[in-house]
């Protein structure tokens, strides 16, 4: 792995009387890590210090002295980031998609021996997405059917996104804790095509749509006697995230231990 000069960071901002965050992104060269290079340069109390992408030194993150690593990799590489990360004591905020129950309880034995780090994963930093999520937890023992849909670009790694399997997980839940069965009401043993009903995810199908010209976008279908509730959140542009991707770098270093989406940073 070798370093490249051509990612070295932009202008420095304008130091005021509060010292600044230094902040390292993974995955720079990526749709989102762009985007992320380039908010981070634009605020002013939040200096980017290393610009780290697939071939590069890991360490750079390090040796640029990165309080905050931002990381938006992929499923496949971004428990080793993670592991780095809280080994360097470095505070991550992970957008990459892909975590499990078994993959968070790995994370939270890392950080165990190490109290004040924080590591903060979410699979969607929109503020709309996150409220989509919220109202579906909150509809979902109203309603004997739920079934989610979830439209993204052709380039994405994953399928089902981030999201959609959270949400459906919450969904699960909240059905759970209300004494419902998890799932739908419709059955899936008339399919004569296998996938023709969706991924099953805790219960509840998920349909997943790659399409060009689409960004991020999910649709939780609820549906009762008469009546149906249709949630809709669409990201058009990646800026959409780059709020919530902010608030937690600002954050993080007063939240040691994990902490999964930025709920909790938005007083929900
Ligand atoms: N949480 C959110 O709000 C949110 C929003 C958008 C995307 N995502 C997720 O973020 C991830 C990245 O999405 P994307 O569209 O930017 O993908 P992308 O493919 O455009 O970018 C990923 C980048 O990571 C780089 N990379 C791969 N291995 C690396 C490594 N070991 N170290 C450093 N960099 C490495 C790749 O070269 C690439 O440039 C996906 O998991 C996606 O689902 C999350
Ligand atoms: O573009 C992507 O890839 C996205 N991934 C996240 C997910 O999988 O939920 C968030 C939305 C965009």
């Amino acid at each position: 792995m070798t370093t490249d000069s051509s990612l070295a960071p932009t202008e420095t901002p304008a130091t005021g009387e509060q010292p600044l965050t230094s902040v390292g992104v993974l995955g720079a060269r990526g749709r989102m890590g762009v985007e992320v290079c380039t908010a981070v340069n634009a605020a002013e109390d939040l200096e980017l210090v290393a610009m780290v992408d697939d071939g590069d030194w890991l360490f750079n993150v390090a040796d640029a002295g990165a309080q905050v690593v931002v990381d938006f990799t992929r499923p496949d590489v971004v428990m080793d980031n993670i592991r780095f990360c809280i080994d360097q004591n470095i505070h991550c905020v992970v957008g990459t998609t892909g975590f499990d129950d078994q993959k968070l309880a790995t994370i939270a034995g890392w950080l165990e021996p190490k109290p004040d780090v924080g590591v903060l994963i979410a699979p969607n930093f929109g503020i709309g997405a996150v409220l989509l999520m919220r109202f579906a937890q909150e509809a979902a023992r109203f309603f004997p059917s739920v079934e989610i849909v979830e439209l993204h670009h052709p380039g994405k790694v994953d399928a089902p996104s981030g999201t959609a399997a959270r949400t459906a997980r919450l969904v699960a839940s909240a059905r759970r804790a209300a004494g419902l069965p998890p799932g739908p009401d419709a059955t899936r043993e008339a399919d004569s095509l296998p996938g023709a009903r969706g991924a099953d995810v805790e219960g509840v199908p998920v349909h997943s749509i790659r399409l060009t010209g689409l960004v991020a976008h999910e649709e939780v279908l609820l549906g009762a006697a008469g009546e149906t509730l249709t949630l809709r959140h669409d990201s058009f542009d990646r800026a959409s995230f780059m709020p919530g991707v902010l608030l937690a770098v600002r954050q993080i270093s007063g939240r040691p231990g994990l902490t999964v989406g930025i709920e909790s940073l938005l007083g929900l």
